[in-house]
């Protein structure tokens, strides 16, 4: 049964206003009295609702241009629940996740979807709040050829699909969370290695894998130049200045966190990185409880759990952002998007020329010196 806490912000608002009123708060809120909705097929949409998958698709229109066609892009954004209680063995665990997220991209190809993003390490439950390592580590993978890279591999061969895969990497023993970029062929393309780690409370990441060492990589793909900032990184304005400064045109943010961690930054930090750097951002975090029970130091038995709030949604340029999907629920968000529309705002904001990075670079180097 849904209770109050499962409604998500959107729907809250949307329950509670009359129509005129929901204009204009998405006119003020979200700078569009309607966003455009894509229509998708009855089978579709029916087959979602049978198995309990939120979907929901929209479009981003840009204004025609005369000398550029539009570019237009169609993403698809997976949230979703593990499946197995976390005490059966790594194999049944991720098997059961790969078959529910198997199914979820089979809708996201009859979708359209070119370009699709999984939530941070897709491939297992988020055990780092147990703070143990050893029982965990077979989930650790190779990026270029572990389980979760070669199973996507087929598939995005399959559907002509990009598909971005956070996963914990075991790359010779040194762990680092990763996103893994496979490209419409199926073919390995690249990774990006999480940049900023959590230390706070019973986000403490620090201890299980290092502070990514590759930059701010933007993958040239055949849809799009993508970036993946990896979720606690989207609290740093210049690690997503440096995915826009190095061209990206859609940033990902694959998430995987609680409400008592902010939840009230969760709508605005990524919105407001699309905003401030001209590209389309997209935020996926997981859904459901996962239980955990961990020995203590006195070999006693306790349970550990947390709960995901999900909420992914789709920033454009402009500020423009869909609803978010379900807090509760496995969701597919898809969203149509020109690409034309980020050198639109760039130009008509005039931000290439009042940057001023010269200015920052200088004041950088000074406040890292001192
Ligand atoms: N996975 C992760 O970085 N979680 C941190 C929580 C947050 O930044 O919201």
């Amino acid at each position: 049964m849904e209770t109050q806490t499962d409604l998500t912000l959107d729907e809250i608002i949307k329950k509670n206003l009359n129509p005129a009123q929901l204009e204009e708060y998405n006119r003020i809120h979200y700078g569009t009295k309607n966003l455009d909705t894509l229509r998708l097929t009855d089978d579709l949409t029916s087959k979602c609702k049978e198995k309990g998958i939120d979907i929901a698709a929209y479009s981003f229109p840009a204004g025609k241009e005369e000398l550029r066609e539009a570019r237009k892009v169609k993403i698809g954004l997976i949230q979703h629940s593990i499946i197995l209680p976390t005490d059966k063995s790594v194999t049944e665990q991720r098997n059961a996740i790969f078959r529910k997220v198997s199914e979820l991209i089979d809708i996201a190809a009859s979708a359209g979807v070119q370009i699709l993003c999984l939530q941070e390490t897709w491939s297992m439950p988020f055990f780092l709040c147990t703070g143990e390592k050893e029982r965990w580590s077979e989930f650790a993978e190779s990026a270029e050829d572990g389980p979760s890279t070669r199973f996507l591999r087929k598939i995005a061969e399959e559907n002509k699909m990009v598909i971005i895969s956070p996963i914990l990497e075991n790359d010779n023993g040194t762990w680092w969370n990763t996103a893994v970029v496979i490209d419409e062929n199926g073919n390995y393309m690249g990774k990006h290695r999480k940049n900023h780690l959590p230390s706070v409370g019973s986000f403490s990441e620090i201890g299980f894998y290092d502070p990514g060492n590759m930059g701010h990589a933007v993958f040239d793909t055949k849809y799009a130049k993508i970036a993946v900032n990896i979720c606690y990184g989207r609290h740093h304005a210049l690690n997503w200045l440096m995915f826009g400064l190095n061209g990206a045109e859609i940033v990902f943010n694959p998430a995987a966190t609680i409400s008592e961690f902010g939840e009230s930054f969760w709508g605005i930090e990524a919105r407001n990185a699309a905003i401030a750097n001209n590209y389309f951002t997209c935020s996926i975090n997981r859904v459901g409880t996962e239980v955990f029970t961990v020995m203590t130091d006195f070999k006693a038995k306790k349970t550990v759990s947390r709960t995901y709030y999900g909420s992914s949604y789709i920033t454009a340029p402009n500020g423009c952002r869909t609803p978010a999907l379900s807090r509760v629920k496995d969701g597919l968000l898809v969203g149509e998007l020109d690409l034309n529309l980020c050198r639109q705002v760039k130009d008509q904001w005039g931000f290439n020329m009042t940057s001023r990075l010269d200015m920052y670079a200088t004041e950088l180097a000074h406040a890292t010196n001192k």
